[in-house]
This record gives structure tokens, C-alpha cells and sequence, in this order.
């Protein structure tokens, strides 16, 4: 049986194939030749402020799993709403035929707020490192069940190069062990985060025990971030005291009326 993921995986070849044809990679290294440094993300996302952890507000119209999540989806607004209700960072989908989203999204979020962006994508080829810095990302996603670990690693380099931040994400211990030295050993691992995703790509079922479970194995939290399946303070609270240094949080933002009153839900303001 092929998993969701094998299936984006392999759509993402073709149109890693589709769009070199169009735009060589010569070309994009060009273009990304001057630009101005990227923001820094790692920095936004693990330094210790006011709240218990720091917040990645994802803007995310649709996915497998759920289908549409927003039907009145403006990607700028929706940032906006983030930046303003005070969020540490943005994470933008950008994979258009699974997620419903778009580079073109990421670039004009990017022009609109101050924060850093995350592109959030299945990212398995240089091609689309070298793409995401050119659209103006501070940081890409890797995720560890779609790559060999040295492709994982080469990617991690690169990226490290354009002087992105990386997000490596895990979902089971498996992956944990197999890459959590190479994040929290990189040598450049100021640019590294780790990331624990709730969601079991294969039953989509998300589950905060994950992060609980698997944040055991993990001397320096300071560096993780819980992924999916946020809905509550609670929720919020409890990886807080697990240790972790931020959190991922797209549908119930998403599925909110009122943006900016759900991350003061979730992030409610001291007592006293
Ligand atoms: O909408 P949620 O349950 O708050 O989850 C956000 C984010 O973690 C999720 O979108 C995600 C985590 N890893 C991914 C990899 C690809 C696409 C999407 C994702």
C-alpha cells in the first residue's frame, strides 16, 4: 500500500522535474545571489520570552486530512492577524495540489510582516532549498520519514548555506534516534530545530503523547518544537512544562472566526 506521504513524495518529483525545466536551478542561484540576509528564525522561535513557549502560526487552507479547513482564506491578512496577536513566527504551506497553497503566498506574507517564515513543503530535492530562499523563506521544513539520512543531511547543509533555518521533523522514535544527533550535533546548530509531529502521517490521528514520550529522549528541549493537534491552553501548557521551546499550530487558528482572540485562547496572559 502506498502511504499519503510516498504519494506526495513522488507528486513532488515530477514537479521538481516540471519546474527546472522552466526555471534551471543555474537561474535560481542567480537570483538568490544578492539578496538580502534571511530573518532569523531559530532565534524568533527559541528565544525565551513572556510566554511559556513561543508560537509558529501556520496559514494553511486545506489538507488531506481534513480538506478545506478556511474558505474565506487571504493568506496576507491571516499573517497579519498572527503578527498582531503576537506570534514568534509564520509557517506557510506551499504545496499547492495536496495543501492548497503556494510559493506566491510565502512571498507576499514575506513583504507583509516582520516575522520569519517557515516554507512548508515536502522538500526532497536542492532544487526546492535554492527555490524557497529566492521566494524570500527564513527557514524550510525537512521531514526525516521522507529522506535517507544522508539526503536529509546534504539538504540540512545547504539550506545551513543559504543561511536557513531547518526544522527536521520526526514523528516516531525510529526517525527520533536516527536524526537527533544530527540536529542537536550539526555543527552549524544555531540554524537546527527539531521538530515532533502529533500527526501519524499514515492514520492522520494526532496525539500530544507523542511530544510527551518522545521529548524524554531529548537532553536539550531547547531546540524542539511540537507540531499538530494543538487545540487548547491546556495543550499549550502541558508541552510548556514538557519543555519544549515552541509550538506549530495551523487548523485551530485556521478554523477560528476570530484570529487573533484564539492565540490569546491559547496563550493566555499572566495573572498577577
Ligand atoms: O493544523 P495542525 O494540526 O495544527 O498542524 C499544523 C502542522 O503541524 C501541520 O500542518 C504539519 C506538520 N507537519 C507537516 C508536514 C507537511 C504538511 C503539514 C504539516
Amino acid at each position: 500500500m502506498t502511504t499519503i506521504l510516498e504519494k506526495i513524495v513522488a507528486t513532488k518529483r515530477v514537479e521538481v522535474a516540471e519546474r527546472s525545466a522552466l526555471t534551471p536551478i543555474e537561474a535560481l542561484k542567480e537570483q538568490a545571489f544578492g539578496l538580502p540576509r534571511p530573518r532569523n528564525f531559530f532565534h524568533a522561535v527559541t528565544r525565551k520570552g513572556t510566554k511559556p513557549l513561543n508560537l509558529i502560526a501556520e496559514v494553511k487552507k486545506a489538507s488531506p486530512s481534513a480538506g478545506v479547513i478556511r474558505e474565506n482564506f487571504d493568506p496576507v491578512e491571516i499573517a497579519r492577524d498572527y503578527a498582531e496577536a503576537g506570534a514568534d513566527a509564520i509557517s506557510c504551506l506551499t504545496d499547492e495540489k495536496y495543501f492548497q497553497g503556494s510559493l506566491e503566498y510565502l512571498k507576499a506574507i514575506r513583504l507583509a510582516v516582520d516575522l520569519p517564515v517557515l516554507r512548508k513543503d515536502f522538500i526532497i530535492d536542492p532544487y526546492q532549498v535554492w527555490e524557497a530562499r529566492v521566494a524570500g523563506a527564513d527557514a524550510i521544513l525537512l521531514i526525516a520519514e521522507c529522506l535517507p539520512i544522508n539526503e536529509l543531511i546534504d539538504l540540512q547543509i545547504l539550506a545551513t548555506e543559504l543561511n536557513l533555518t531547518t526544522l527536521i521533523e520526526v514523528h516516531d522514535m525510529e526517525n527520533l534516534i536516527r536524526v537527533r544527533d544530527r540536529v542537536i550535533g550539526f555543527p552549524h546548530r544555531s540554524y537546527s530545530l527539531l521538530g515532533i509531529n502529533n500527526r501519524d502521517l499514515r492514520t492522520f490521528k494526532t496525539d500530544l503523547g507523542t511530544t510527551l514520550r518522545m521529548a524524554e529522549l531529548v537532553e536539550d528541549r531547547s531546540v524542539l518544537v511540537s507540531e499538530s493537534g494543538i487545540h487548547t491552553a491546556w495543550d499549550v501548557q502541558k508541552l510548556a512544562d514538557a519543555g519544549v521551546a515552541a509550538v506549530l499550530v495551523g487548523e485551530s487558528l485556521m478554523r477560528s472566526p476570530d484570529i487573533k482572540a484564539k492565540v490569546r485562547e491559547l496563550f493566555p496572559p499572566k495573572k498577577g
